[in-house]
């Protein structure tokens, strides 16, 4: 067995970077931590660049690299859908292992990607492609194996974290706050991905999978972003006791007796949650994951969920598991028995692909959430009743109502927050609310979860 691991990392931005450093930085831990030498062999870059060490090879060719025979792992970190694909598939094809930060890449083609691994042989690692720095996928993979997941809830767009942290706390406005974001290294090319909230639905696609045993489906993830949130609502939310955070959930639902309303709700939306809630504390760049586990009970994951090094740090702790089935190949091919090889890794979606389960996704009208419902009124007599007549008549229960000093001459700002509801209902008694003749504007809501 070599003593050396070769990699080759394609694309040199941030992450790609950050992973250099580690490596340079923390290059006698790997070797005693594995026992081989971890070298970069290859680079995949646009331009030639001096400050990279003269013993790696820079080409711009990734299709070359992916397919180097002196490369034993490649580190795919260009992102986006199409080049990105070809580069792993054709890595793949010629039995390398791969190791990718790419969650869209992995939410829209992981199904296809993942099949075409097993059936080569070779495992594709996304460590970071989920919460960055957090080692959610080895936990949920890994240390939770013994589990049934039921519910899921997390921060899981770093940017959108931060610019909403800013916000509240600094009153900063939101382009200011993005921008730095991307100074910082934390958004994404397209930054509508972080604050329309799409990063965060292909990472909850993939949390799902892991949590559940279902094929990736991001196309079925109800999503909602950063973009409609106002600092009135945020600060309304904190007089009432709570905090507005980004949250995606995976929540497994019985049906309550009812065939059709079983199956995953797979959601990202900005949600009212305690304000002593650990989740609610969660400030700036960090991201948390809250899994709701049997027998465990609930645990809570926390770190940094984007920038170079916590991204490079989940990267390398890919390419650290490989290098142990790489060092497990090397013994079955001394023994003739390269099957034997899919025993020594975790299955890509934490359940053997065979057992993979077609439980139907819930529609967005079979949600069921509590709301914050802010809503516009004459101050005339008899408007509140009517409002909460009309939910009531929904089956809607009210948790808290506050009316606040009128803002425009004659108008009032009203606040309900509701237990949980099935969405559809709430969609019914919101166009009643509307049709009132004293209510002044479209009604504003905001989901809330007491994450019990
Ligand atoms: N930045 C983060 O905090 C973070 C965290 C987790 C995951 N990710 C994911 O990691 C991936 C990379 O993100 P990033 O922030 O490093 O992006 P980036 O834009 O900083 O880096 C991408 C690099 O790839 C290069 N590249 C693109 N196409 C190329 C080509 N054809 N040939 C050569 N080079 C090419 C670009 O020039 C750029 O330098 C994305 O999939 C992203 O979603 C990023
Ligand atoms: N743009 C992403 C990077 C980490 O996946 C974020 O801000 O969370
Ligand atoms: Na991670």
């Amino acid at each position: 067995m070599s003593n050396s691991i070769k990699l080759a990392i394609l694309g040199l931005g941030t992450v790609g970077t950050g992973v250099i450093n580690l490596i340079n930085d923390n290059l006698d831990e790997l070797k005693r931590r594995s026992g081989r030498d971890i070298i970069i062999t290859e680079v995949g870059t646009r331009r030639q660049r001096d400050d990279i060490d003269s013993n790696i090879m820079q080409n711009s060719d990734l299709m070359a690299i992916a397919a180097s025979d002196n490369v034993d792992i490649v580190i795919e970190v260009i992102g986006g859908t199409t080049l990105a694909k070809d580069l792993i598939m054709h890595a793949i094809k010629n039995g390398k292992h791969v190791v990718t930060a790419n969650k869209a890449l992995l939410a829209e083609h992981g199904n296809e990607i993942f099949a075409f691994a097993e059936a080569h042989n070779v495992h594709v690692a996304y460590e970071a492609a989920v919460a960055g720095g957090i080692p959610i996928i080895k936990v949920m993979r890994e240390a939770l194996a013994a589990n049934k997941i039921d519910w899921l809830a997390g921060i899981i767009n770093g940017t959108g974290n931060f610019i909403m942290t800013e916000m509240r706390d600094k009153g900063r406005p939101f382009a200011d706050v993005l921008s730095e974001a991307q100074e910082l290294g934390y958004a994404e090319a397209d930054p509508t991905f972080d604050v329309e909230g799409i990063d965060a639905a292909h990472k909850l696609a993939l949390l799902a999978s892991i949590a559940f045993g279902i094929p990736l489906q991001f196309d079925k993830v109800y999503c909602e972003g950063i973009t409609g949130i106002t600092l009135q609502d945020v600060n309304y939310a904190e007089e009432l006791g709570y905090r507005i955070k980004h949250l995606g959930f995976a929540v497994r639902r019985d049906g309550q007796g009812n065939a059709d309303d079983a199956g995953v709700e797979l959601r990202v939306h900005p949600t009212l949650i305690p304000q002593d809630a650990l989740l609610a504390n969660v400030n700036g760049v960090k991201n948390a994951v809250l899994v709701n586990s049997h027998p465990l009970g609930q645990t809570l994951y926390c770190g940094d969920g984007a920038g170079a090094g916590a991204t490079a740090s989940a990267v390398m702790a890919d390419v650290m598991d490989l290098v142990r089935v790489l060092g497990s190949k090397d013994n079955d091919a001394q023994s003739n028995s390269v099957q034997n090889n899919h025993g020594h890794h975790v299955p890509h979606l934490a359940f053997i692909p065979e057992q993979l389960s077609d439980t139907p996704i819930l529609r967005a009208e079979q949600m069921i959430t509590g709301y914050y419902l802010r809503v516009h009124a004459y101050d005339s007599p008899g408007v509140l009743a009517d409002i909460t007549r009309i939910l009531s008549d929904a089956g809607i229960n009210i948790d808290a109502i506050l009316q606040k000093p009128a803002h425009k001459v004659g108008q009032v700002p009203v606040i309900i927050l509701t237990l949980p509801v099935v969405e559809s209902q709430m969609n019914l008694a919101i166009e009643k609310i509307e049709k009132l003749d004293t209510i002044t504007d479209k009604v504003v809501r905001i989901r809330l979860d007491e994450l019990a």
